[in-house]
């Protein structure tokens, strides 16, 4: 996740997962999607292991560590056992996020400036492996200049807020804050992606925004999947971002 003028896709394949888990079947792999993924152009995969594993499991991001061609952006929460599992299969990236066991989705950012302290240890003993620590926080300059502050060379802003918005105002007022927190961490030093509840008809106007290095998409990639296929779910997404970047 280098900064550079071409903006990167991260293909999160979470919800394939969430189907297999549906039916305690076999199927679909995340691991064929992410594959797929990569064909299709990904820049990358993400993976989430929820503490209540509802999703992806510990034997796919095993597998995967093995599998990919791109790189893996694991995220996780501020746990023990997470801080041990990724040392134990050191991922190119880290992305840490906030987790709350009854919650539907990631529902807000990771409160760094509440924890800075713990926050620090967490990213300085998760660069030792040589992982790209990132902090997945709400475009709030407090949680930005926090994030900073505590030694982590990216931030993902939280677009849930923005991909929930409802009226054109709502919509505008919170592209706004996305745009001032990208540039914002700019102005900081880091590097940042964005990430969340973005699909084919609201990812463009976040994409056009100068600075932004990558976007991990998942949910809206897995529902177009089910009619076009994984391969071409992404390759849509992946021409729209970049078409989107380019003016
Ligand atoms: C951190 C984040 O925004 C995504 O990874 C999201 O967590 C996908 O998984 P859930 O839908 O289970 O939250
Ligand atoms: N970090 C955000 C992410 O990986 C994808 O979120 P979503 O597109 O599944 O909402």
């Amino acid at each position: 996740m280098t900064t550079s003028n071409r903006i990167l896709l991260g293909v999160n394949i979470d919800h394939v997962a969430t189907l297999r888990q549906a039916r305690g079947t076999r199927y679909p792999d995340p691991v064929k999607a992410a594959l797929d993924a990569e064909e299709a152009g990904a820049d990358g995969i993400t993976v989430h292991l929820r503490e209540d594993r509802r999703h992806i499991q510990e034997r796919d991001v095993l597998l995967l560590k093995d599998v990919l061609q791109t790189r893996m952006n694991f995220e996780m929460g501020v746990t023990e056992e997470m801080m041990a599992f990724a040392e134990r299969i050191r991922p190119a990236h880290i992305c840490l996020v906030p987790e709350t066991r009854q919650e539907l989705t990631t529902e807000g950012g990771l409160d760094v400036a509440g924890q800075e302290a713990r926050i620090k240890a967490a990213v300085e003993r998760l660069s030792r492996i040589g992982s790209e620590v990132s902090l997945f926080i709400d475009a709030d300059e407090r949680q930005i200049e926090a994030s900073r502050r505590v030694g982590a060379p990216a931030i993902e802003l939280h677009t849930g807020r923005y991909a929930d918005a409802t009226t054109p105002t709502e919509v505008a007022d919170e592209l706004q804050r996305i745009i001032d927190g990208v540039n914002c961490g700019l102005n900081e030093g880091l590097i940042v992606n964005a990430g969340h509840g973005l699909h084919y008809h609201n990812v463009e106007a976040v994409a056009a925004i100068k600075g932004i290095n990558e976007l991990n998409i998942g949910h809206a990639l897995v529902a177009h999947a089910l009619f076009v296929g994984f391969k071409g779910a992404v390759a849509e997404m992946k021409a729209l971002i970049l078409a989107a970047a380019k003016h």
